[in-house]
């Protein structure tokens, strides 16, 4: 078995529940979906063995990895979170949620974007932190029909918005819907990767 990883590195959570909480990144590569604001370009690959995985990412002095990509639940199995676990590591998942995760990932951020079609096809049921991407779309029909522990709204970066991104637009809808809570892309901010 081996896994199209577009990069591991360690650095700080940036967005959501756990900013600025040290953690492994293991970025999968490729992925279902095409936003067209999204900030990351994952189609370049290593093959790589849960063995060099696990060799890869223990080298760093934190057992918090955060699996992300491209959209990691293309790739992510029972055998890697089994493993990962067995070694004693915190797994969070960033997913779009349109795959079902394998049992047991620890904490799971689910960021629901729009399909081809417009609609949003989440297929997760237990997910910790909802994270939606604010582009002024109707964010309270996306949490209504998504269950969570918390929810957060992320500015939009791009640079069809002054300055960056709308974060002025993102401040003001949740001072206006308070039982939302801001994420910044802070490693942008730091200019951390
Ligand atoms: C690159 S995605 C990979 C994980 C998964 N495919 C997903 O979309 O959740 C990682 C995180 O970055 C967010 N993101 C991507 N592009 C962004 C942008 N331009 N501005 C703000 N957040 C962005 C996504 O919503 C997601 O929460
Ligand atoms: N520092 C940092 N935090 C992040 N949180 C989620 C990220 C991602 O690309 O999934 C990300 C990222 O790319 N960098
Ligand atoms: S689902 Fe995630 S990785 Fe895929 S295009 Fe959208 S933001 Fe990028
Ligand atoms: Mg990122």
């Amino acid at each position: 078995m081996s896994y199209r990883i577009n990069e591991i590195f360690y650095s700080l959570q940036g967005e959501g529940y756990f900013t600025g909480t040290p953690a492994v990144f293991l970025r999968m590569s490729g992925c279902n979906l095409k936003c067209g604001f999204c900030d990351t370009r994952h189609e370049e690959h290593t093959l790589m063995s849960p063995a060099q995985i696990v060799e890869a990412i223990g080298q760093y002095p934190t057992r918090h990895i955060i699996i992300t990509g491209g959209e990691p639940s293309l790739q992510l199995d029972q055998m890697l979170v089994d493993l990962l676990h067995d070694e004693g590591w915190f797994i969070q998942i960033e997913t779009n949620g349109t795959n079902p995760l394998p049992e047991g990932i620890d904490w799971v951020t689910c960021s629901p974007k729009q399909g081809p079609g417009g609609e949003i096809a989440v297929r997760l049921r237990n997910i910790d932190e909802l994270k939606v991407v604010y582009e002024g779309q109707d964010v309270e029909s996306i949490a209504n029909s998504l269950p969570a522990m918390h929810y957060f709204l992320q500015p939009c970066s791009s640079p069809r918005y002054d300055g960056g991104s709308n974060t002025a637009a993102t401040v003001s809808y949740i001072l206006a819907n308070p039982h939302w809570r801001l994420s910044l892309q802070t490693h942008k901010l730091i200019d951390i990767q």
